[in-house]
């Protein structure tokens, strides 16, 4: 019979007896009974499965006591949604700085039915990230709250470009890259050509600009990759990192020596999840979706959902210190007191946790302070009537056009269902700023709300025609809002999880800060961090 040897340099013998059992060669947590004594006793319990020679031959992994989620943004959430799942963690508490749950996603509904989104819209259906989010939606019995955007309708198939006056539709579909469609002054094939026959990229990193240029021309990466990146990162694509933002083309790159080739064979089969969301997804083509009463009802759901499943959840409670004990756990410092954890898992912005690491994680607070976010102005508008000029999702405008105006999403075409009862009427959402911000919007702790309707009003009226005055509108100013992965990114990231790792310190870093902005990726990184936490297989 195999022995399991604990090291447990701070838990009660009563927490020992009661809560674990030997299965056969397996240990199991047992989660009932497990409140009182963990918020203060620090539990992190590493099971050495031994042989009869009592010589420790594999460390099965490591089964933490209590752990604290601090941030309570879509990645926090969604941390502290796997941990409840996942049944083997005995007790789960969010601290969230601010007085609501959700982060970034945040909805304003209004009394005639309209929704207005200050954060994220729409939400990406496809590959394993996207199925990994509808699985979650589903699980939070969702399913009919979804608003999809077919794959035929005009929001999924247009995208515009504001240059010198004028909109372009960017092209799509076979045709459209074998002509000359402006602003491009050659068929878009020429790109790809160049691409299929240049050399691999030598470089560990380079900046998506300089990546485009180099594979598929200047003219694209000018146009079309400026104006993406703005459209992702509120960034600018000479200073992102290509490796960091955009990871498959940089391994499409490095394994197939081209992008197009890449991107053609894949990275092989990895098993997917399904659902039957996933499945209507798929028949459906859909390009994105979001949810009828907006995306915060995603935070809503999910807080709902960790409320019935005893996750302890304190709102206005800002991490302000995080302590090391002296049994390899947390003092978890906070305004009005502290808490005790196995393990902390921050979702908060880089920023804001190298403020609060204490010093004995020097290397890790140089490197997180080295991740800035971009602020964006994101103004809502709403006008009588049916008043565009083109249907579609939305344009972008390129930082030659103009720094401040970053673009404008179209959201009534693609969620009419979130348009307000009674007669037509065309909500907007303008974004102004990002890595443009200081420059060419002003100050951010100066600027009034007053003058950047003003600018978003005026972009309205100069690319869209549209004269009249808006019946609602609504500003809100999003400091620091998107992470910038700029080059050099990913050997900062390394740097961090693998010092974590190799001094077997107690912490897991997700959020936006890290591995991916989109909603999608938060929470896809989120689960993978929480199954690496409790040893169990990753998702592909
Ligand atoms: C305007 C805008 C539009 C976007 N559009 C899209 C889109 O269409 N599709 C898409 O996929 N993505 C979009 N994104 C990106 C996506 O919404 C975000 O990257 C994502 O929501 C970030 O989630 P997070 O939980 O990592 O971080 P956050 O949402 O920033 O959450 C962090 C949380 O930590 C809290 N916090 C901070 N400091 C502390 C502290 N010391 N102690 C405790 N709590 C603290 C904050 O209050 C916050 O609640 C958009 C983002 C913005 C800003
Ligand atoms: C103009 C500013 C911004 C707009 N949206 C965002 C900003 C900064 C933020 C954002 N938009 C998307 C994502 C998620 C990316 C993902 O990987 O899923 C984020 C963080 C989605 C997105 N929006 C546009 C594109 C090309 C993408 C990428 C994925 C996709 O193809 O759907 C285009 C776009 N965004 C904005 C506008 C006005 C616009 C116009 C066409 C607003």
């Amino acid at each position: 019979m195999h022995r399991f040897e604990y090291w447990m340099p701070y838990v009660q013998a009563e927490f020992c007896d009661r809560q674990f059992v030997n299965l056969l060669g397996l240990v199991r947590i047992d989660n009932e009974g497990g409140g009182a004594k963990e918020t203060d006793g620090c539990l992190s319990i590493q099971f050495l499965y031994s042989g009869s020679d009592n010589s420790v031959v594999q460390n099965i992994g490591t089964m933490p006591g209590t752990v604290v989620v601090a941030g309570g943004g879509i990645s926090g959430l969604a941390a502290c949604y796997h941990l409840v799942k996942s049944g083997s963690v005995p007790k789960v508490i969010l601290v969230e700085g601010s007085s609501r749950l959700g982060g970034w996603l945040n909805s304003t509904r209004t009394d005639d039915g309209a929704v207005f989104e200050h954060g994220p819209r729409g939400i990406r259906p496809a590959g394993v990230v996207g199925k990994n989010t509808l699985s979650m939606v589903s699980e939070l019995g969702l399913d009919s709250e979804v608003l999809p955007v077919k794959g035929d309708h005009s929001a999924s198939k247009n995208r515009y470009l504001y240059i010198r006056n004028t909109l372009h539709k960017l092209p799509s579909g076979l045709w459209g890259v074998l002509k000359t469609v402006p602003p491009f002054t050659k068929p878009l094939v020429w790109c790809g050509l160049r691409d299929l026959t240049a050399r691999r990229g030598t470089l560990p990193d380079e900046s998506i600009h300089s990546f485009v240029t180099r594979r598929f021309g200047k003219e694209l990466a000018d146009i079309a990759i400026d104006s993406l990146c703005r459209g992702v990162f509120a960034g600018d694509c000479r200073a992102l990192s290509l490796r960091a933002c955009f990871p498959m083309l940089y391994n499409a790159e490095q394994k197939r020596r081209s992008v197009i080739l890449g991107m053609a064979l894949g990275g092989g089969g990895t098993p997917q999840q399904d659902s039957s969301l996933i499945r209507r997804a798929k028949e459906e083509n859909w390009s994105q979706w979001s949810l009828q009463n907006g995306m915060q009802t995603l935070a809503e759901a999910m807080e709902e959902f960790l409320k019935q499943h005893g996750v302890e959840i304190h709102k206005d409670s800002p991490l302000t210190g995080l302590e090391r004990t002296p049994d390899n756990g947390w003092k978890v410092l906070l305004p009005g007191g502290s808490l005790r954890a196995a393990h902390v898992i921050s979702a908060v912005p880089a920023r804001a946790l190298s403020q609060v690491v204490p010093a004995s994680l020097d290397p890790v607070a140089v490197e997180l302070r080295q991740i800035d976010a971009v602020t964006v102005a994101v103004v809502n508008l709403q006008y009588e009537g049916d008043i565009l000029p083109v249907s579609g999702f939305g344009h972008l405008v390129p930082s030659f056009e103009d720094g401040a105006l970053l673009g404008i999403v179209y959201d009534s075409i693609a969620f009419p269902e979130q348009n307000r009862t009674g007669a037509l009427s065309t909500r907007l959402t303008v974004m102004l700023g990002g890595a443009w911000f200081e420059k060419d919007v002003g100050d951010p702790n100066q600027v009034s709300h007053e003058q950047l309707l003003l600018r978003a009003t005026k972009a309205v009226k100069n690319h869209l025609g549209v004269h009249g005055k808006p019946s609602r509108a609504i500003v809100k100013l999003h400091k620091d809002c998107i992470p910038q992965y700029t080059l050099g990114h990913w050997k900062r990231t390394d740097n961090m999880f693998q010092y974590l790792e190799q001094n077997a310190v107690p912490l897991s870093l997700i959020g936006a800060s890290f591995e991916g902005v989109s909603v999608n990726d938060c929470i896809y990184n989120a689960r993978k961090a929480v199954e690496r936490l409790l040893g169990q297989k990753q998702v592909p």
